[in-house]
């Protein structure tokens, strides 16, 4: 296939974690790998991605602008960084003519940042592709909204240390719960702007499903499991379905559930392999 230059946009745990997936399925060859990250930060990004990244690519390059970054010419960008990145940044990656992989897909809930994007998606003539990150069914549900979407209701439930950090500290005493405890009610929009790091599948659910407003949310602190649990139930005009992911957290970030990367690692595989799924 004809992705050459990959680029990452961010150095946390998504970006190490693909690099490792894609290093170690070995199926992965690029030319470059191109990684944006924050100004002065290079040489952590660098003892962070580098060794995977030589893996996989002939050359790595560390960028701290994101002119540097396009000088590099991905075929691809793919970004995990944060909520800011996408507003900032992604826009200029899409204007350039880059197809972007978004995983902070929580920046969408704020529309001018979403009304953005799609402009300098079509100024670029490209696309941005969101993944379905820790959360799994969005083909079931995007389908589902064609037909037309009654209801969504999803919960999100993390141990406490996981939600450390938030708005959640100031509701509860994380340290002592000793039981389950629902501290955020809303919908869609306000969970993914007051917990950016927690709520993306919220943001995720709500575009392939019946919007910010109507997506329904429920933030769960629980002490008595070590996993990151997502459910959600879906009422539509074609289907009805019940979904839950017990996603097992990062070790490097306890917020991020492990499948997310595995979820970017499949979008990037799916562009270089003959038969994608
Ligand atoms: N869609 C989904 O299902 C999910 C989405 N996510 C989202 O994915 C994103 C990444 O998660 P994760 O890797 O675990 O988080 P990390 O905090 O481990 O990594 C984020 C990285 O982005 C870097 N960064 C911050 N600002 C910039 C910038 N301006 N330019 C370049 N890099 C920057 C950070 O650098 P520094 O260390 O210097 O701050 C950090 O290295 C988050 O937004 C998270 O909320 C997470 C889980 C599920
Ligand atoms: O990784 C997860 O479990 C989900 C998550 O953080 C988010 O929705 O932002």
């Amino acid at each position: 296939m004809s992705m050459r230059r990959l680029g990452i946009l961010g150095y946390g745990n998504i970006a190490a974690t693909l690099l490792d997936i894609l290093a170690r399925d070995g199926r992965a060859r690029f030319e470059q790998v191109a990684i944006l990250a924050r100004p002065g930060a290079s040489e952590r990004a660098d003892a962070r991605l580098r060794t995977a990244a030589e893996v996989i690519a002939e050359e790595v390059t560390i960028h701290e602008t994101a002119d540097a970054f396009l000088a590099a010419r991905p075929d691809l960008a793919v970004e995990c960084a944060t909520h800011d990145v996408v507003r900032e940044t992604v826009p200029e990656i899409l204007k350039a003519g880059c197809e972007t992989v978004v995983v902070s897909v929580g920046a969408f809930a704020d529309a001018d940042t979403a009304a953005r994007i799609e402009d300098a998606a079509a100024l670029g003539r490209t696309r941005t592709v969101l993944v379905p990150g820790a959360i799994g069914g969005v083909d079931a549900l995007a389908a589902a909204r064609i037909a037309g979407i009654e209801t969504l209701v999803y919960s999100g439930r993390k141990p406490p240390a996981a939600w450390k950090g938030t708005p959640a500290e100031k509701l509860l005493d994380l340290d002592a719960i000793t039981s389950e405890t629902v501290f955020f009610e809303g919908n869609a929009r306000q969970a993914a702007t007051d917990y950016p790091k927690n709520a993306n599948v919220a943001a995720t659910l709500a575009l392939a499903g019946p919007g910010f407003e109507r997506t329904e949310v429920r933030l769960i602190a629980d002490p008595g499991i070590s996993a990151n649990v997502h459910e959600y139930e879906v009422r539509s005009q074609s289907v009805n379905f019940t979904i839950q992911l017990t996603g097992k957290a990062s070790p490097d970030n306890p917020k991020t559930s492990m499948s997310t990367a595995y979820s970017v690692a499949r979008e990037v595989m799916n562009r270089l392999v003959p038969i994608a799924i």
